[in-house]
């Protein structure tokens, strides 16, 4: 049994009647408001948080922002076990926990093993699911995977979906979901965004801080299984023709942990010297991300929430897949799609840096995301629908 798994925790209330699981950064990120929003509404004892500790360093470093506290920690990562071992794992610990606490409802979010695992622990005990971030389709499996298939699967037990936007309402609906099981709330990742950048915690950074001396700042992350496939390795080498192509830019790239990510990026940037304009850093505290982001001119990314959050700040993206499960920021102009192997990745980088964003597009895509108040919307939701 993993060694921070208090059986049955104490820590949980029998009262409580929601039940919130999450494991990853970005699950954190989107659910951390959801859990606040909840604990105001219908009050502390009435939500359990539970993390299955899929990412273990970055969950620990968005949990310092984010302050919300984990009543249960499964930590299920060891070393060098198969991702059915964890999902196996996972599921059985939720389910003997479900079995006994026995809440009103449990919450999911997203497209992780995490997500999956607590909706199968939910479905086995018959207790109603509710998805947030429901809806996202590319409606192919393998892009992005697993998550296009996770979510598919997590779709088929849910009792209410939480639809960011009405796209994601009509993908639900053309899978035979019934318009009352689905609920447009816009984003909740976006909530704590709103929050910090309307009551920064510490003082504004400084753009030519980042830049060094030069004029646009380009902020890119990259971290899909997709990439690891040979994608990566293309991307690094057009990365280096586009840091030689824009001298004037300076691009700031926190790595993600991943071994798989690191090491690829370090065989292509060994030499500090050979690319002076480009930086890479550990991951940045999402507060820091939070304040970054809105100076960057341009961000380069496979990431799902950057592809949120930038258009949100009024930066544009390139996104480095192919093919996107938030086709509004295409529509829109606010993104563009350079493929996961990013050919012709200076041209686009050229193209975004010489036009500017249009801004009624961005109050489109800010309003698609709900402008800070969809955690709030999703607490009424679930208020009415415990004891
Ligand atoms: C298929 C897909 O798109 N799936 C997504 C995937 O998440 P993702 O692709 O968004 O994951 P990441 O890129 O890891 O996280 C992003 C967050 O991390 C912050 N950040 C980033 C770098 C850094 O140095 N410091 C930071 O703080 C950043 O601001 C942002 O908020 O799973 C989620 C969970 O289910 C889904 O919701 C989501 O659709």
């Amino acid at each position: 049994m993993p060694k921070a798994y208090r059986p049955l925790s104490s820590k949980v209330s029998n009262m409580s009647k929601i039940a919130v699981i999450f494991g990853t950064r970005p699950e954190l990120i989107k659910l951390s408001p959801v859990v606040n929003a909840l604990r105001q509404r219908i009050g502390d004892d009435a939500i359990s948080t539970y993390s299955t500790g899929q990412h273990r360093e970055l969950l620990a470093q968005a949990q310092l922002c984010l302050d919300t506290p984990i009543d249960v920690n499964f930590d299920v990562m060891t070393h060098a076990q198969s991702t059915s071992d964890v999902l196996a794992k996972t599921v059985t610990l939720l389910e003997a926990e479900f079995t006994q606490k026995r809440p009103e409802l449990v919450v999911v979010q997203g497209d992780t093993m995490t997500a999956f695992a607590g909706a199968m622990a939910s479905f086995l005990n018959k207790i109603p699911l509710v998805h947030v971030e429901a809806g996202l389709r590319t409606l192919d499996q393998e892009n992005p995977w697993p998550e296009e298939g996770l979510r598919q699967m997590i779709a088929r037990v849910t009792t209410l979906h939480l639809a960011p936007t009405p796209g994601a309402r009509a993908n639900l609906m053309r899978e035979g979901i019934p318009s009352e099981k689905i609920h447009v709330v816009g984003n909740p990742g976006i909530d704590k965004l709103v929050a910090l950048r309307n009551a920064p915690k510490s003082p504004a950074k400084e753009k030519s801080s980042l830049t060094k001396g030069r004029t646009k700042l380009v902020l890119i992350t990259m971290h899909r299984r997709e990439a690891f496939d040979g994608g990566l390795d293309h991307f690094c080498d057009e990365l280096q023709k586009t840091l030689r192509m824009h001298s004037n830019c300076m691009f700031i790239w926190p790595l993600h942990p991943n071994p798989a990510v690191r090491d690829v990026v370090r065989k292509h940037f060994s030499d500090d010297e050979e690319f002076p304009n480009l930086c890479l850093t550990e991951p940045f505290p999402y507060e820091e991300m939070i304040s970054v982001l809105p100076l960057a001119d341009l961000v380069i990314s496979d990431s799902g929430g950057m592809q949120e959050e930038a258009p949100y700040c009024g930066v544009p993206i390139i996104v480095v897949r192919d093919i996107t499960e938030r086709p509004e920021i295409i529509e829109l102009g606010l993104g563009h799609i350079a493929g996961s192997r990013a050919l012709d990745l200076s041209e686009h980088v050229s193209g975004f840096l010489d036009t500017p964003l249009d801004p009624n597009a961005i109050v489109t895509w800010q309003k698609l995301q709900g402008q800070g108040r969809s955690s709030v919307q999703i607490a009424e939701l679930l208020a009415k629908l415990v004891s």
